[in-house]
């Protein structure tokens, strides 16, 4: 059975991490360039879509501080809609989502991206679109520069503004993620007049596990100077491992090789920390569940 042929569908919209981040100049529409590997993670947001032949698009529950209008899942949705009314030339259907959201905002870790990939491709396939991947990855970047690593739903290098792609395997190792007391916007980190923007580009993805290790964020210096609890979770999670910033922050990460050893240091984090132990995969639950090729 197709999954055009059925109403409804139920996935996780996964959390990224940046395992390391280079800025390594600026466009002139502002955008920056970047590398880094995204490290897909096995936690995330739970979400439901029901089609109905209703053209509406809702969302349950409503997500605080966001306006309907402003959140990506509902702007995902319609963008596609767009593309429907062109394609068949019929009444576009409509959606009822749910969002069970647990990935912290404003966090780094890509969950408003991760909801809106993950509408792009459960609605393709639900309302029979067809559309590829790569037309759905162009339908991404307009909704935000993150958002194309999802819809590839692979682990990946990637370049330009965060677009350009290429999906590599990385080991499945145990990631330990706190949250400081604060949410960062990403346009105020970029757009901070002392950020590193010219770090020398690689010329290719490294062999990538023990390079990526030893390369850091070149956002962190901003953020730890404007968010003083970014710099001591850092700080605090150091003793264990090598802590980094994940995009613009405010969720900070360390790397650990078994289940057991997270759960030590997750037991011990002080009472300001919340966050999550996840464990890193190459490729998404949805585009598993969906039977979507990574190319
Ligand atoms: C920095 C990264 C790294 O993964 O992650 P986050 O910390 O946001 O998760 C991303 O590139 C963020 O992607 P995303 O959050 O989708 O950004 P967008 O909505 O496209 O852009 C928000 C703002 O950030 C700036 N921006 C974003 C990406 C980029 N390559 N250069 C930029 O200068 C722009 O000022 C833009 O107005
Ligand atoms: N579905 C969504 N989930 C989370 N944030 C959303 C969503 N739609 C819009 N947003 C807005 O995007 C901002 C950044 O989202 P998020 O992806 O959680 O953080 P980050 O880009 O730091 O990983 C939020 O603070 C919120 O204002």
């Amino acid at each position: 059975m197709t999954l055009s042929s059925q109403q409804s569908f139920e996935t996780i919209a996964p959390a990224k991490l940046n395992l390391f981040l280079h800025i390594n100049g600026q466009r002139d529409d502002g955008y920056h360039e970047l590398q880094t590997v995204f490290q897909l993670l096995d936690y995330g947001d739970r979400m439901s879509f029901t089609v109905t032949d209703n053209p509406k698009i809702t969302l349950t529950p409503d997500l605080p501080g966001v306006p309907s209008e402003d959140n990506l899942i509902i702007k995902a949705a319609k963008l596609l809609q767009e593309r429907f009314s062109q394609e068949k030339r019929l009444p576009p259907k409509g959606a009822h989502i749910t969002l069970d959201k647990i990935l912290p905002m404003g966090g780094g870790v890509g969950g408003g991206s991760s909801n809106a990939a993950t509408t792009l491709l459960v609605l393709n396939q639900l309302w029979g679109l067809h559309l590829s991947t790569d037309e759905l990855r162009a339908i991404g970047v307009k909704l935000g520069a993150d958002v194309p690593v999802f819809v590839l739903g692979h682990t990946a290098w990637a370049e330009g503004i965060g677009e350009q792609l290429t999906p590599i395997e990385l080991p499945e190792y145990w990631f330990v993620v706190l949250k400081p007391q604060c949410e960062i916007n990403t346009k105020k980190i970029f757009s901070n007049k002392v950020l590193t923007r010219d770090t020398q580009k690689m010329r290719i993805a490294p062999a990538l596990e023990g390079d990526v290790a030893e390369l850091g964020n070149d956002c962190e210096p901003v953020v730890k100077h404007l968010y003083p609890e970014v710099e001591q979770a850092l700080s605090w999670l150091g003793q264990f491992g090598r802590a980094k910033l994940t995009g613009t922050g405010s969720c900070i990460f360390a790397k650990f090789s078994s289940k057991e050893d997270a759960n030590t240091v997750w037991s011990q984090r002080p009472d300001s920390l919340s966050g999550f132990i996840a464990k890193g995969i190459n490729k998404s639950p949805t585009c598993s569940s969906l039977n979507i090729m990574v190319t």
